[in-house]
């Protein structure tokens, strides 16, 4: 298949072409913001089914690894990724900000980090009681504040109820973003499991897409040699920038033109 005219930047085509012309690859993505829209409730979510397609496609080309590296359990980025794509092979989905594998946590949770987990989840769910429109998603290892559909004093005050109570507790590890405030008890990263895929798959370069806070973690995991994308606005350390999720697709759809050119 040969790629065809791209909306996007000049130099992100440029940087496109280069890196799929490596040996080896790791094409990685963000769910919420990228690969799905920002939607008012997390379950609403909804992935572009031909961006997850692509993926998947790509996956089975040679020497080509894709996976999608989300905030979200990972339980509930399978379930949301399978509305897109039923079976999506080769696919590797990791969940809990680059924590959660397919083969179980890169982290075990210990008791101690399992009752600090229930007492911050209490107190989050308190504050989101007094506070309407707020609401608690629970993840294996974290807690999430969502404010998204608070009025916006509720809402800031809602963030700082957290950030002055269960965000001081110790082994807590806050991580603030779009409309969410999320409480960990263990150390998470994006960008270690990007290291991870890049080991596991012996790749020479990796490309990443991504557009909130915790993607900038995965940003700084990467090189000359790799491609690092922020989608939509906002401070980025990201070498490239797209509009928003609209252009994901594209995005993936040019990588795979090129990847399966090559002979
Ligand atoms: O790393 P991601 O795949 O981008 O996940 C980040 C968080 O995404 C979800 O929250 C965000 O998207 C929601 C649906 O569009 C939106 O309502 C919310 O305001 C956003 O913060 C998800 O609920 C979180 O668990 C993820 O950590």
């Amino acid at each position: 298949m040969s790629p065809t005219a791209s909306s996007l930047p000049d130099d992100l085509v440029a940087a496109l072409r280069r890196f799929a012309t490596r040996p080896g690859v790791v094409v990685a993505s963000d769910f919420d913001g990228c690969l799905a829209p920002i939607v008012a409730h997390p379950s609403d979510a909804r992935a572009d089914p031909a961006a997850v397609a692509t993926l998947v496609e790509l996956a089975g080309l040679p020497a080509t690894t894709t996976a999608i590296v989300s905030g979200r359990a990972r339980a509930d980025l399978a379930g949301l990724v399978s509305l897109a794509v039923p079976d999506p092979a080769g696919l590797a989905l990791i969940g809990s900000h680059g924590s959660e594998f397919d083969d179980g946590f890169a982290a075990g949770i210990t008791d101690e980090q399992r009752a600090l987990l229930a007492a911050v989840t209490a107190e989050l769910t308190a504050i989101a009681h007094r506070f309407p429109g707020s609401m608690v998603e629970t993840k294996p290892a974290s807690s999430v504040l969502h404010v998204r559909n608070a009025a916006p004093a509720d809402a800031e005050a809602a963030l700082d109820e957290a950030r002055r109570g269960p965000v001081t507790r110790p082994g807590v590890h806050p991580t603030e973003g779009k409309a969410v405030i999320e409480l960990a008890v263990i150390e998470t990263g994006k960008g270690h499991a990007l290291d991870l895929l890049r080991e596991r798959a012996g790749a020479d370069a990796v490309c990443y897409l991504g557009d909130d806070v915790t993607d900038e973690n995965a940003f700084g995991h990467l090189g000359a040699d790799d491609v690092s994308i922020k989608v939509g606005d906002g401070d980025t350390i990201a070498r490239y920038r797209i509009d928003g999720p609209d252009l994901v697709g594209e995005v993936l759809s040019l990588v795979r033109g090129y990847r399966s050119s090559i002979g």
